[in-house]
């Protein structure tokens, strides 16, 4: 059908130089590869029914929502979520990011978003997906007067006319990822538009080893190696991290273990790469001297028996004197739990042990050194959100 495709499609030869959008025909990721939001994938599972089978919907008259936005912090796994519904229902995925945008000389966005959508009605039943919406999306009151907006509006306005111009027989779904659905203007959320919203959170406990089960899938363990009992570990040892976290944990530990010769990826390569994840990497030509090194002892050791003492303070797993990533000299591992609410007494234990390294610095030295200062901004922001939140 070269008529079709030869007029502006995708691959038009005269556009050839405009990378304009990602356009994935046939996606392998489904459901399966998407660990730990089962509620997120419920939510977008009416999608994948109605792109299936659109007839069932249409004969009752009944309208499906335009599009979802995903929110939730980075690396949650919105873009393989969305992704994912394009291969459960065997539709093509287009994707496109706002921040991309931002930067654009006047009319090129709205007429990229044009061809976007040309390409999916065509395509239909398709699938359209705007990663970080925020850039274009926020709301039109905030950032008045700073000049090179146009363009961002331009580019929103023409997204919202496309989203009103589907007739229902067109069968687009349009999903928008973002980490900031707070400042998304109201216009992008009203019915038929993005009236659907999906929250995706930092995923708890049994999330992180559905996770790691999906990542571990592609490693190379040991033959001995217990996958139910790594998982666990490995999911106990990382509280608070994202899905991207976990994955780039998984290949870390693999690059370990190759740096080291070993014939399969070990625990303790796990362990390692997560230390790296937290604390960035070691810094082997970073020399210490040897009474530089005792304050860093003597630091790290204060947050540890503070951490033993107190009653509500994050259990601690190790210490370290290793300096590693940005100006870290030492850092303490703690395992904090999935808790949504903070007591008061709980921040301030956490607040304690936080200053734990400076006393023991008081105690033992004639002098204290800058090595708390990253404590005391903790220390800092705890105690402000303790006032404003807990009153
Ligand atoms: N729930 C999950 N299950 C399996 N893998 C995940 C999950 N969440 C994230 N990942 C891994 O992290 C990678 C990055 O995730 P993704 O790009 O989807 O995050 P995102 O929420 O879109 O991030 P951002 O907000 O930064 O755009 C994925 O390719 C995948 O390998």
């Amino acid at each position: 059908m070269l008529k079709m495709g030869g007029s502006g499609g995708l691959f038009g030869q005269n556009k050839k130089k405009f990378k304009k959008f990602n356009a994935e025909k046939n996606v392998k990721v489904n459901f399966a590869d998407v660990a730990g939001c089962d509620e997120a994938k419920e939510e977008i599972m009416e999608f994948v029914k109605f792109l299936k089978n659109p007839a069932k919907y249409e004969r009752l008259g009944a309208k499906i929502p335009r599009g979802a936005i995903l929110s939730g912090p980075p690396g949650t796994g919105k873009t393989l979520l969305a992704k994912a519904t394009a291969g459960e229902a065997g539709v093509p995925f287009y994707s496109v990011s706002g921040s991309e945008f931002v930067e654009m000389f006047v009319g090129v966005g709205a007429s990229r978003v044009r061809d976007l959508f040309k390409t999916a009605r065509e395509n239909a039943p398709s699938i359209v997906f705007v990663d970080e919406i925020d850039a274009i999306g926020k709301s039109r009151g905030k950032g008045k007067g700073m000049g090179g907006n146009d363009e961002r509006e331009n580019t929103l306005n023409q997204l919202l006319v496309e989203m009103d111009g589907f007739s229902t027989s067109d069968h687009v779904v349009v999903l928008a990822g973002t980490n900031r659905a707070d400042v998304l203007d109201s216009a992008l959320l009203r019915p038929g538009r993005f009236d659907r919203k999906v929250y995706i959170s930092n995923p708890e406990l049994e999330g992180r080893k559905d996770i790691f089960a999906v990542h571990l899938k592609k490693i190379k363990l040991a033959d001995n190696c217990d996958l139910e009992d790594l998982k666990g570990r490995l999911a106990a040892l990382t509280p608070g991290m994202s899905g991207a976290d976990i994955a780039n944990i998984c290949n870390e530990a693999a690059l370990i273990a190759a740096r080291h010769n070993e014939e399969s990826v070990k625990l303790h390569d796990f362990e390692q790469a997560i230390e790296r994840v937290i604390a960035g990497l070691e810094k082997k030509n970073k020399l210490l001297s040897p009474e530089e090194k005792k304050v860093v002892a003597y630091h790290e050791a204060g947050h540890a028996i503070c951490g033993w003492y107190l009653e509500h303070a994050d259990p601690l797993l190790k210490v370290s004197i290793v300096p590693r990533g940005q100006g870290a000299l030492g850092y303490a591992q703690y395992l904090p739990p999935d808790i949504y609410l903070y007591t008061t007494k709980k921040l301030m234990d956490r607040m304690t042990m936080s200053l734990g390294g400076r006393v023991s610095e008081e105690l033992h030295f004639s002098s204290v050194t800058s090595g708390a200062s990253d404590d005391f901004e903790k220390v800092t922001n705890m105690a402000q959100r303790m006032v404003l939140q807990c009153g």
